[in-house]
Order: structure tokens, then C-alpha cells, then sequence
């Protein structure tokens, strides 16, 4: 994985993970209308065996089956095998159908009049629009713009081939009737799925935050710690992880109340904010007084600056606190669960190193092995 490639996925999941599930929540709609477009667009091309004669089918089938029956098994393909991947990828793809099964179309019914061949459906292109604007992958800007492409090739080639009478605006008001309500009914589900998707974003970021001091909490600590490890595995990188415990908390509640308290836990959340300049680390709170900074592939330096910087900054606010901090050692034979466990274990014991030594100061893991 390139430097760049592994950045984004470090920084992308787990909240990534969202827009998987999304995705693969229209995913069962998406491959049923692919495959139910290809079979009766197979069916649709066959028919042309009847209703054309040979020198006219044999440009037809050719031009259907280059342009919409291959370019549709590859969307059923890429729907049924690879669901996931790049949405851009998707929406071209989805596009290029619907334009290509749209010009195709015309392309047949030109051909068809032009050669004096009366029997040509009109519903064809009416399935297609209906087709095109249903396709909730596609965006509905792009649903739009084909549209009216479509539309106005079909117009213009129409009076090429037939001369301009007045029964083509009524052909093509019908079918920007039927465009217009299809892309309507396109905009609302697509509303639909945006609000739930802002909703449930809203509900996901609530739960991996703590409200006080707006850090993430120990449910996102845990997912975002075992995903760092995973990712080291991969790439010989080692995670470190700090823990930051509030000195006497217990006293400072007593004495100053509650609310001087949690006056404490916020300036230490900014604190730890402020300490982490890095891109991929990320302080949590993790319970009570008790905080959090994992970091990636950070030097031994590295975090000693981190806890240096956390002792002195926190102290503007008259609070004390100690540190104790650790590194994994890379075993990619051994699960992340056993490796966070076993960081956070040896991140603690420091920590009670740091308390038992007199407070107010850091210790690491290393430190106590040597
Ligand atoms: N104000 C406030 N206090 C909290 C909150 N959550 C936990 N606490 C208090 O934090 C204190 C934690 O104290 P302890 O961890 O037992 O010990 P300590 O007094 O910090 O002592 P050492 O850790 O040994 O230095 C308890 O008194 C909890 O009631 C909170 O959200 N707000």
C-alpha cells in the first residue's frame, strides 16, 4: 500500500465504514434492476430478428449488443461481484449505460424509419427514460442532463428522418412527461436517503463522543486503536499508546464541587487536543479522569514529547496529572485484540508507576522492562 493509499484508510474507517453500510443498503435494489435490464434487454434485442429484415437486424443487434448488452453485464457483474468500491467508478458507468441504451435506441429508430420500416415501438425509448431516471445510483444532476440530451438528439433526428411535423412535439412532451415525473420521484428517494444518511452520521457521531469534553470515547478508542494495530501488522508500524490520569481528582471534586471538576476534564480535553499535532493521533476520553492518546508509527521521542508537553500545558490550568505510556511490539502472528490488550495493560501498569512515584510525571512501559 502507497504512503498516500494507507493515510486515507487510517483516516477514513471506522467512519467509512458508514458509507459501506449505506451503500450496501441500496445495493439490493441496484443489482435486481441491473439484471432484470439485462434480461429484458436481451429479450428486446432478440426481437428484432422478427420485426426487422436481415440487412437491418444484422446493424441493430450488433450496435444493442455492443453498446447496452455489454456495457449492462459489466454493471451486473461489477453489482453482484465487487459492490464496493469507488462511487465515482459507479456513477460513470451507470451513465454510460443509460446514454449509450438512449442513442442506441435512436440510432434503431432512425435506421428503422429511414429504411421505411413502420413497426417501431415507441415505448423502447419511454422504458429507457424510465429506466435512466429510476437509477437511484446515478446522481440526480446526471440523471437530468442525459435526460434532456436524449430527448433533444431524438427530436432532432426525428425531423431529419421524418420531416417536422406537429405529432413530434406531442412524442417528445410525452416523454419529457414521463422524464420530469420519473426524475421527481428520483430527487425524493434521494432525499430520503440523504436525511437518513445525516441522521444516522448524527446518531454515530454521538455515540463515539463524549459530550463533556467533546474528545472520542472509549467505543471509538477501541474500534480506531484495533484498526491502527491491523494497519501495522500490514505495515511494520508501531502503535503507542498514552494514558493521562487526573492527579487527586477525587480531592479536587471534593473540595471544589462537581462542576470546578468537570471545568477540569475540559481544559484537559484541550489540552490533549492541542498535543496532538500529528495527523493520525487521537486523544479519547476514556473514563471517568482517565484519557487516551493513541499514536502511529510514532518515535520513542515522539510520545516523551507528548507527555512533556501534556505535564506542562495542563499546569496553566492548576491541575496535575500523570502519564503512563507504551509501545506494541509488532507480532503479526498475534491478534489485535491480544496486542491492544496487552498495550493498554502494560500503558497502565507505567501509569501506576507514574502514581506510586510520587504523581505528576510519566513513565514508560520500556523504562520498567529495562
Ligand atoms: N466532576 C466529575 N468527576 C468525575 C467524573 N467522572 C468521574 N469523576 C470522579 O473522578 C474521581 C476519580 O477518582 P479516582 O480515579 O478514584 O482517584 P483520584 O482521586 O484521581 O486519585 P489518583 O488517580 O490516585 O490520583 C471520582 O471521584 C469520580 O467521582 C465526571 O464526569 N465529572
Amino acid at each position: 500500500m502507497t504512503t498516500e493509499a494507507s493515510k486515507r484508510a487510517i483516516h477514513q474507517s471506522p467512519d467509512a465504514e458508514l458509507d459501506i453500510f449505506l451503500a450496501k443498503s441500496t445495493l439490493g435494489f441496484k443489482k435486481w434492476s441491473f439484471l432484470v435490464g439485462l434480461l429484458s434487454y436481451s429479450g428486446f434485442t432478440a426481437l428484432d430478428f422478427f420485426r426487422f429484415p436481415s440487412e437491418l437486424y444484422s446493424t441493430t443487434i450488433p450496435a444493442r449488443v455492443l453498446f447496452v448488452l455489454i456495457p449492462l453485464c459489466i454493471a451486473v457483474y461489477v453489482h453482484w461481484t465487487k459492490p464496493i468500491s469507488s462511487t465515482r467508478a459507479y456513477i460513470s458507468l451507470n451513465t454510460t449505460i443509460y446514454l449509450a441504451t438512449g442513442l442506441v435506441n435512436v440510432f434503431v429508430y432512425a435506421l428503422a424509419r429511414g429504411s421505411g420500416v413502420s413497426e417501431f415501438s415507441e415505448l423502447g425509448f419511454v422504458l429507457i427514460i424510465l429506466f435512466g431516471c429510476l437509477m437511484i445510483s446515478l446522481p440526480i444532476l446526471h440523471a437530468t442532463m442525459v435526460s434532456i440530451f436524449l430527448i433533444v438528439v431524438l427530436f432532432f433526428v426525428t425531423s431529419l428522418v421524418e420531416g417536422f411535423v406537429i405529432a413530434h412535439v406531442f412524442q417528445i412532451s410525452v416523454y419529457t412527461c414521463v422524464a420530469t415525473l420519473c426524475l421527481i420521484v428520483h430527487a425524493s428517494f434521494q432525499r430520503l436517503l440523504t436525511d437518513n444518511y445525516n441522521m444516522i452520521q448524527q446518531f454515530y457521531g454521538d455515540s463515539i463522543t463524549d459530550r463533556l469534553t467533546g474528545l472520542k470515547n472509549n467505543r471509538y478508542f477501541v474500534k480506531q486503536t484495533l484498526h491502527l494495530i491491523q494497519q501495522g501488522k500490514v505495515e511494520n508500524k508501531e502503535v503507542s499508546l498514552v494514558i493521562i490520569d487526573i492527579d487527586n481528582f477525587k480531592e479536587i471534586n471534593d473540595k471544589y464541587g462537581h462542576a470546578y471538576g468537570d471545568d477540569c476534564l475540559s481544559k484537559l480535553g484541550k489540552t490533549l487536543r492541542s498535543v496532538c499535532r500529528r495527523e493520525h493521533d487521537f486523544p479519547c476520553r476514556f473514563a471517568g479522569d482517565e484519557f487516551t492518546i493513541v499514536m502511529y508509527d510514532a518515535s520513542k521521542q515522539e510520545v516523551m514529547k507528548v507527555c512533556q508537553d501534556i505535564l506542562t500545558d495542563i499546569q496553566l490550568y492548576d491541575v496535575e496529572v500523570s502519564i503512563g505510556n507504551a509501545t506494541s511490539k509488532i507480532d503479526k502472528s498475534m491478534p489485535a485484540i491480544v496486542i491492544k490488550n496487552k498495550l493498554f495493560e502494560q500503558a497502565d501498569e507505567a501509569l501506576y508507576k507514574a502514581k506510586e512515584n510520587g504523581r505528576n510525571m510519566v513513565f514508560s512501559a520500556a523504562d520498567l522492562e529495562g
